[in-house]
Parts: structure tokens; sequence; C-alpha cells
């Protein structure tokens, strides 16, 4: 199979959907670069699926623009749009063999069959299948089957990659494995993707970008690293990995700034803004010290659990709880619930976000 090597962006502009009188999707503007691997990632039910799906011409009409390329999708069927979707329960014809199902599309479009043998078996070469041709789905696993699914999509070369939790039926280790495969194979093909899940860890590894959506509208765009150390609002900052959100008023005196929380402590913070708002304290910027008299700042150790590479402790500093992250080594004690410690912030990977900046996108 020649590599596909997309030169099909993806523009959402002002998309609006509801579903009856409930909205789902509200003002979506993405541009996706050719070739990209994106993802959409938030909870459930916060329109990723709608989204994808109206792209491929599912559901009800939207209003707004949806480009692939230069085309514009508006009014145009599934069948006509040339996108290729996976779903998350890879839909695969149960009563045709593997080598049916991927040339099922090619049937549809009347394709001489020379050219569909030729095309299937480029296809399942390409996802490691030649040798399962004649299997019946039955008789696959869970990874072998989302792999048909792969093989059965790319091989009608689409110009755009949609996959709706592609990973979601499969056991953990496995969707670690398939995550792999994924992105190699879409890197090979420069299929430009979306990826929806809900899952951040799998948005992390594979996404170049990403999009995070709650209750239907875009939250914040970049790449897995921005979105972590610069999250622009509260409900990015606490969806991707734990944060401490720490709500107060930052105050600079004597040339240092002090965080004067809501709940009556003071915490000395390194940073220049000033005025009310959030910081957005990841755990594992804190550090523990067991001389808690030394420490400007000193709580209490009330909850720990023990994750591995790592320690995470709630630390009571006064009316605050606050999370740490400690790494661990074989000769690093854990502390003990009770214990009375000293905590020293590094401010400096700290973000602050100053109130009516906005909090949650709406
Ligand atoms: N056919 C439908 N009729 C009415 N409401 C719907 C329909 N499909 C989805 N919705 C609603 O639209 C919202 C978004 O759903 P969607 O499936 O897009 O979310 P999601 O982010 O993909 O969630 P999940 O991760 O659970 O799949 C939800 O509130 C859902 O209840």
């Amino acid at each position: 199979m020649t590599h596909i090597k997309s030169k099909s962006g993806i523009s959402v502009r002002d998309l609006h959907l509801s579903f009856g009188s409930t909205k789902v999707l509200t003002g979506v503007n993405l541009e996706i670069e050719p070739g990209e691997f994106f993802a959409f990632l938030g909870p459930s039910g916060s329109g990723k699926s709608t989204l994808l799906r109206a792209i491929a011409g599912f559901g009800p009409q939207p209003q707004g623009q949806i480009l692939v390329g230069d085309r514009n999708l508006a009014g145009l069927p599934p069948w006509e749009r040339n996108v290729g979707m996976v779903f998350q329960s890879y839909a695969l014809w149960p009563h045709m063999s593997v080598r049916k199902n991927v040339a099922f599309g090619l049937v549809e479009k009347k394709v001489p069959t020379r050219l569909i043998d030729e095309k299937v078996e480029a296809a399942l070469s390409l996802v490691g299948l030649l040798d399962y041709a004649e299997r019946m789905p039955s008789q696959l696993s869970g990874g072998q089957q989302q792999r048909v699914a792969l093989a059965r999509t790319i091989v009608t070369k689409p110009d755009v990659l949609l996959l709706d939790e592609p990973l979601s039926n499969l056991d953990a280790s496995l969707r670690v494995q398939m995550r792999r495969e994924l992105l190699a194979l879409q890197r090979k093909l420069g299929l430009t993707t979306i990826f929806v899940t809900h899952d951040q860890e799998e948005a992390n590894t594979t996404a170049d970008r990403m999009a995070v959506l709650d209750q239907g509208v875009v939250q914040q765009v970049g790449s897995p690293q921005t979105l972590y150390d610069h999250p622009e609002n509260l409900f990015v900052a606490g969806f991707l990995g734990t944060a401490n959100i720490l709500a107060g008023e930052l105050v600079r005196s004597n040339g240092s700034t002090r965080l004067m929380l809501e709940t009556g402590e003071q915490l000395p913070i390194d940073n220049e803004a000033t005025g009310t708002g959030s910081l957005v304290l990841r755990p594992q910027n804190i550090s523990l010290s067991e001389n808690s008299e030394a420490s400007e700042l000193n709580g209490v150790v009330s909850h720990r659990e023990f994750l591995g590479a790592q320690v995470r402790y709630l630390v009571d500093v006064a009316n605050t709880q606050i999370v740490v992250d400690q790494s661990h080594a074989v000769d690093q004690p854990i502390l003990d619930i009770g214990f009375r410690v000293g905590l020293v912030i590094n401010s400096k990977s700290a973000v602050f976000l100053p109130r009516g900046q906005k909090q949650h996108a709406a």
C-alpha cells in the first residue's frame, strides 16, 4: 500500500449542535493540521463523540462549517465525505472473513477484483494480519479485531481517520500496546487523525495536540505538555492530572509575594502576579522536609498512598489539605500518618489564574 500522507487538515468553524432542545456543542472552533494526531479529551457527556460523528456526517445536522482540506462537508452524507471512522465496537461483519470485512468498502465502490485483492493484502500486511485473512472475527482477539477495523478503514484511502474510543474494549496492557501500534501506523501513513478518548494518559501519550472539552465547549487546545503546564482555566487544570487548586489573594510586600488563602493560611510564593484568583500547584512541585521547625510552612500528614514510583501524601496545613507527591526510593522512609512536616513549594512551576479571567470556558 502506498503511504497516504494526508494533505488534508480539518477545520471546524463555529459549530453548534443540539439534540432537540438540548444543546450539545457550542461554538466549536478547531484547526487540525494535515498529518496531525489530534485528540478530543473530556469527561463522559462532554460532546467528544458527537463532535467526531458530526465530522463523519452522523447525527443531527450542525450549524457552522466543517472542512476537510478545502472541501466543505455541509450536507454531504457520510459515504461521500471520504472520512474513515473506526468505532468503539469495531462494527465488523460477524458472518464475513477478515479478508471480506476489509474488502467490503472497496466492493461497495465497485473497485476491480484484482485491485481489491492487492489493496486488502497490503492493508492486512500493514496491520500485521496477513496470516489471519481467512479467519472469522469471532476467531480473533480484541486487539486483532481492532486491527481489522483499522485495515478496513485505511484500505479505502480516506482523507482523514476518525477514531471513537478505539481502545476502550481492550484490557489495560493491550491498550498500551495498541496505542503504540496505532501511533506508529498513523505516522507511517501520515494520515490526519482524530482520536476520541476520556483517558488522559491515552491522549497524552499519542496526541500531537488535543482539545479538552467540557459541556460541549472547547476549553483549551494545545500539546499535552502545554495543557498540563499552562492550563488556561480551572477545568483544564483539574482535569489533566492532579492539582492543588488554592483560592486566595497574592499580596506583594518587601519584595516577596505571599498567597493569602481564603482558608486563612499564607503561602510564600515566587510569582510576579498580584490580585485574587487560584493558584494551580502540582503535587510533585512541593517537597516535604522532616524538619518542620526550619520550614516557613508546615502541616500534618493525614493520609498516604504508596504508588510505587511515588508516595502521595495528603498534608493538612491548618484548614487546607495539600496533595504532595514524593518520588520513592528504596532507602527513603515513608512518612507516617500524624507526622509533622515542613512544606517547600517550588512555585515557579505553579500557575496563577486571576479571578475574572476565565475559570471555565463557557
Ligand atoms: N441521540 C441522542 N439524543 C439526545 N441526546 C444525546 C444523544 N446522543 C448524545 N446525547 C447527549 O449529548 C451529550 C454529549 O454526548 P457524547 O456522546 O457526545 O459525549 P462524550 O463526551 O462522547 O461522552 P462519552 O465519553 O460518555 O462517550 C450527552 O449529554 C448526551 O446525553
